[in-house]
């Protein structure tokens, strides 16, 4: 494959975002009132190395989290907190100088609780985790 990039060329690069909760059923916290521990990420498919174009991950927490803006430059891209609800997590993916792409910034609302009972009617149980991830494409473009 030719190393001089190719004029007018796109490459889409997939990755997907998001949150996995799991209840913490009354397991110590830093405090009383955390019911669950979360992880908010950006991976690549298959576990895919994202440091490859992606230099580091700002993710900007609830305010009344002790320093809300929490950068990651190296994989894993992600954020671990306990806490005690839902609230929208902006996420900034900066890039590589090389890929002269500008950062993207992604919203995702951080999910506790199922939307429903598990898929066949019964209660969702107690200790089961619940993800919310979103499946996006980086496009790198070519100067054309
Ligand atoms: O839940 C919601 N907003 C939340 C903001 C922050 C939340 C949280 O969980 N925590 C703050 C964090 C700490 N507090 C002190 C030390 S760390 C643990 S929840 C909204 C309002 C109701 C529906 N959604």
């Amino acid at each position: 494959m030719s190393s001089k990039r190719m004029k007018g060329v796109s490459i889409a690069r997939p990755f997907y975002y998001g949150s996995i909760a799991y209840p913490l059923n009354g397991k110590k916290a830093s405090d009383a009132d955390h019911t669950h521990k979360w992880t908010v990420m950006v991976k690549g498919l298959n576990n895919e190395d994202l440091s490859y174009y992606v230099k580091k991950v700002v993710f900007k927490l609830h305010e009344t989290y002790p320093n809300p803006l929490r950068t990651v430059e190296s994989p894993p891209f992600e954020v671990s907190e306990t806490g005690w609800g839902e609230f929208e997590i902006m996420i900034k993916i900066h890039f590589h100088s090389s890929t002269a792409e500008k950062p993207v910034m992604v919203y995702h609302h951080l999910r506790l609780h199922p939307y429903e009972d598990d898929i066949n009617g019964q209660p969702w149980p107690k200790d089961k985790p619940v993800m919310s991830l979103l499946y996006d494409e980086f496009v790198f473009n070519e100067p054309t």
